[in-house]
């Protein structure tokens, strides 16, 4: 049985400025109870320009709320024009930043390479990354997502120490299961989030593999949450359009009640 602490994490991607969400997280702590923060750990990852605001309510009202960034720079400081330091969220307090999610690898074009220096920079700064990997299209209809996933795995991990591995969440997100509705089933949730748990057991250890979290990401909603957690190696959700609707979150927080 799995001592891990389910992670559900709402990527709000560019969505909501500064007001909307403060709204939005005082609505979200309101809605949320004591039980729910002892079941699973809840976090949201506004845009940059909303972290300020929402580390004010968190540090004020004293929430159980974590929250982070979605991206990071992979430098410290410096000429980099437009770019966010791990450093400068570590002031904010945030608690994780995820790396490497599909529509910066797709639009940004970030590499492995890339994903490794801002997964280094985020334990450097004290923030918990969260690696985000998984397959297009094309790959799937190729059956090639387990070797094409744990590929990303491998750059994204390449020498970082154990003792910071352990900490990290890895979110798998089938890029063909973004935004579209397409959810994938729990089974290929499964099959791709026990073979990352096998690829850290292989790289470091089954002790270790055993702490790490990995997330399912794609057209999570309250109605197939559930199946979802149901998959031993599936240890939260990093979850998009339903996490911008507090109702709808809440009741993902609360998959168990289902
Ligand atoms: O990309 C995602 C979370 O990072 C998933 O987005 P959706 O939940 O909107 O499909």
């Amino acid at each position: 049985m799995s001592t891990r602490t389910p992670l559900m994490a709402g990527n709000w991607k560019m969505n909501l400025n500064h007001l909307e969400a403060i709204a939005h997280v005082q609505k979200l702590s309101f809605a949320l109870a004591d039980k729910d923060y002892d079941a699973v750990e809840v976090a949201v990852l506004p845009p940059f320009v909303d972290l300020r605001s929402v580390q004010t309510l968190v540090d004020g009202d004293k929430l159980k709320i974590k929250y982070g960034a979605q991206d990071l720079s992979a430098q410290d400081s410096g000429a980099y024009t437009g770019e966010i330091s791990g450093a400068m969220l570590a002031k904010l307090g945030c608690s994780y930043v995820a790396v490497g999610h599909s529509e910066r690898r797709q639009y940004h074009g970030e590499s492995d390479e890339l994903c490794n220096a801002k997964v280094k920079a985020a334990y450097k700064h004290g923030i918990t990354p969260i690696l985000c990997v998984g397959e297009g299209l094309d790959v799937r209809k190729a059956g090639e997502q387990v070797p094409h996933t744990l590929a990303q795995v491998d750059g994204g991990l390449k020498d970082v120490p154990a003792e910071q591995v352990e900490s990290i969440v890895i979110a798998y997100e089938p890029v063909w299961a973004i935004g579209t509705g397409e959810v994938a089933t729990p089974e290929d949730a499964q099959e791709v989030c026990g073979a990352i748990r096998g690829r850290l057991a292989e790289l470091y250890s089954q002790e270790l593999a055993d702490k790490v979290r990995i997330q399912y990401g794609g057209s999570v909603k309250s109605g197939n949450i559930a199946a979802i957690m149901a998959q031993p190696d599936v240890d939260g959700a990093l979850i998009g359009g339903a996490a911008l609707d507090v109702d709808e979150f809440v009741k993902i927080v609360r998959f168990r009640d289902q």
